[in-house]
């Protein structure tokens, strides 16, 4: 079986997700590359700064050129910690940038002066419950020492850095808040070493700049597991509404062909039943007496009678009022049989005016009762044109395994016997003789085809 629209469709999101996936982590490993440049970023704030606020003496000045931050510090150690340092403000505020996916940092430096070369980097973190915006010494330091060349660029990883063991001391922070944050940094400080040699250092600065990924490792298996999710659910989910619609359409299906099944049964019925049945009168005719016969069989499980009913001087109805008149007599005379006989009884129209009635568990005598019953209803009925209609009665009672073209044959001998004895009567034809017992009386009758 072929997929559905609905899984073919499916299919192709499952794949195209797949190759997302691939092409994502892929990407993000090897790209989505993210960078910040502090010494450029126009909403950061570039600055120099001295020990003097600590009671120190060094002096510092900034010198603009371009992108290029040059700081000249003439550095006194004449308190335990001197330094100069440049300070890169990207907020005043509790809200930071978020660095955590964020994994270097380079600087294009060069760097002139006494002694050992060495800077140190601070990132400074806002951390909500312990950090204050009016004291900046409540951000959470997070810091690294390196030593510099004359010149160049240094490419420093920031999980190296770690959380100032003097700042821990000094806010007295709980343990659970020692460890190395970058999701809310707020400001980047780049000071000299800790042990520099006093005397003039000048750090020519071309560049600081942060290196990390467009969106965070968290992020993107978060969106990926998100987007899996939804394609598993969604999936029984429209295989559900599939397969609902499915059923629906057999369903309308069905119900079409039982409808059109039902309309042919009903036409093929009315067929039959006009193959059957004589289109003038509503009797059957000798196919639908054939049909009867063969569809019940007891019909000629004796007793059982048959009546040949013929009118009388048809032709000359025919003859004297037209054939309308006589059709429309014949029509009255089978409508009123049909209102005499018994539902079971069959009234089949044998030819031209002549009339068979077939009477399951009937009698020689009952027959010949409901004959005269007949004849009577004839004498009484309302007739077109004002005519007045009688019809002769041949009966025959069927004996025990007589064929029923003998039968027939015996009750048209007496039908003919009645019309001879001057019509409008009933005569009963004698029971067959048995075999090698003679003639039947009445065995003289119209020859049937
Ligand atoms: N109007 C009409 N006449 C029919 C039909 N079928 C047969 N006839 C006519 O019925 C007449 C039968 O005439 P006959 O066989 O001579 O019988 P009859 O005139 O009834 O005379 P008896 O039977 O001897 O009393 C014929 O004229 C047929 O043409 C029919 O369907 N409609």
């Amino acid at each position: 079986m072929s997929p559905s629209p609905t899984h073919r469709l499916m299919h192709r999101v499952i794949a195209v997700l797949a190759l997302a996936t691939i092409g994502l982590l892929v990407w993000h490993r090897f790209g989505m590359e993210r960078v910040i440049d502090l010494t450029t970023r126009p909403d950061v704030r570039r600055d120099v700064m001295d020990d003097r606020w600590m009671g120190g003496s060094s002096r510092v000045a900034l010198e603009r050129r371009g992108g290029t931050l040059t700081m000249r510090c003439q550095l006194a150690r004449t308190i335990d910690w001197p330094a100069c340092k440049y300070q890169f403000v990207i907020s005043d505020t509790e809200t930071g940038i978020d660095l955590s996916e964020f994994d270097a940092v380079t600087f294009d430096v060069s760097y002139r002066g006494p002694g050992r070369h060495a800077l140190r980097m601070m990132v400074l973190n806002y951390e909500p419950g312990i950090s204050k915006v009016e004291n900046p010494m409540s951000q959470k330091v997070n810091e690294l020492e390196f030593p510099v060349p004359a010149s160049g660029t240094i490419r420093v990883p920031l999980n190296v850095l770690h959380t100032a063991t003097w700042w821990i001391d000094y806010m007295k922070v709980p343990l659970e808040h020692t460890d190395m944050r970058l999701d809310n940094v707020t400001r980047v400080e780049l000071l000299t070493g800790a042990s520099s040699t006093a005397g003039e250092h000048v750090i020519e600065l071309r560049s600081l700049r942060l290196h990390g990924k467009w969106i965070t490792s968290r992020e993107l298996y978060m969106g990926l597991m998100a987007a899996w999710i939804l394609c598993a659910v969604s999936w029984p989910i429209l295989t559900a509404v599939q397969l609902r619609r499915e059923l629906g359409d057999t369903g309308r299906r069905l119900a079409l062909l039982a409808e059109i099944n039902a309309a042919l049964q009903l036409e093929a019925r009315e067929l039959v039943e006009q193959a059957n049945t004589d289109p003038l009168t509503g009797a059957l005719n000798r196919q639908g007496l054939r049909a009867a016969l063969m569809s019940t069989s007891s019909l000629l499980a004796p007793p059982m009678a048959v009546l040949f009913a013929d009118i009388d001087h048809f032709k000359r109805i025919n003859d004297g009022h037209g054939h309308d008149v006589g059709d429309a007599v014949l029509r009255d005379f089978a409508a009123l049989i049909h209102g005499e006989i018994r539902a079971n009884d069959k009234l089949v129209r044998w030819g031209g005016e002549e009339f068979l009635i077939v009477c399951p568990a009937t009698g020689a005598e009952q027959a010949r009762q409901l004959a005269e019953k007949l004849r009577a209803a004839l004498h009484t009925g309302t007739w077109p044109a004002g005519l007045c209609v009688t019809a002769s009665f041949g009966i025959a009672a069927r004996a025990q395994d007589e064929d029923i073209g003998a039968l027939i044959k015996r009750a048209d001998g007496a039908l003919y016997a009645a019309k001879a004895a001057g019509r409008d009567r009933v005569v009963v034809a004698d029971a067959p003789v048995p075999p090698g017992a003679g003639w039947p009386m009445l065995s003289t009758g119209p020859q049937y085809d």
